[in-house]
C-alpha cells in the first residue's frame, strides 16, 4: 500500500514534469478552488467541483499513459494507433465539456447574484 502511494505520487510529479496540459488544467483547477472558496459555494457543489476535476486529471493522466504505450509499440505512422489515441483523447474531452458545463451550472448563478449586488 505504501508502495501503491510511492508510485502513484511519481506518476502525478512526471506528469507535472513532462505534460505541459497538466500544468495547465492544475493551474485552471487552482483558479476554480479560488473562486469556489470566494463564493462560498455548498458542500455538494464542492462535490461536484473537486470530482469533475478528479475526472478530468485522471483521465488525462490515464491518456498520457496510453499515448506512451502507442509510440512504444509504432513509432511509425499507424492508422489503428490514430484511432487508440483520438478515442483516448476524446475521452479527456468528454470529461472536460461535462465539466465545463457543470461548472457553468454552479458559479453562473453566484456571478448573476454578485452583479446584482453591485447593480446601482
Ligand atoms: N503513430 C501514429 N500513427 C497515426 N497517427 C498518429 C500517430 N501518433 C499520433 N497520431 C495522430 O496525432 C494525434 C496526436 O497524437 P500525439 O501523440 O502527438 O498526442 P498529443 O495530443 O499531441 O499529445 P501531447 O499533448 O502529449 O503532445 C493523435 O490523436 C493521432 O490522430
Amino acid at each position: 500500500m505504501n508502495i501503491g502511494f510511492k508510485y502513484g505520487f511519481r506518476g502525478i510529479r512526471k506528469m507535472l514534469s513532462t505534460e505541459k496540459n497538466f500544468k495547465i488544467h492544475l493551474f485552471l483547477f487552482l483558479l476554480l478552488v479560488v473562486a469556489s472558496l470566494a463564493f462560498n459555494i455548498t458542500r455538494l457543489e464542492w462535490c461536484m467541483v473537486l470530482l469533475c476535476s478528479a475526472l478530468v486529471f485522471s483521465l488525462e493522466m490515464l491518456n498520457s499513459a496510453l499515448e506512451k504505450i502507442c509510440d512504444k509499440i509504432e513509432p511509425n505512422q499507424n492508422a489503428e494507433i490514430a484511432w487508440i489515441k483520438d478515442v483516448a483523447a476524446g475521452a479527456v474531452l468528454v470529461a472536460a465539456i461535462f465539466s465545463l458545463v457543470i461548472a457553468a451550472l454552479i458559479f453562473i448563478p453566484y456571478i448573476l447574484e454578485l452583479c446584482t449586488t453591485f447593480e446601482p
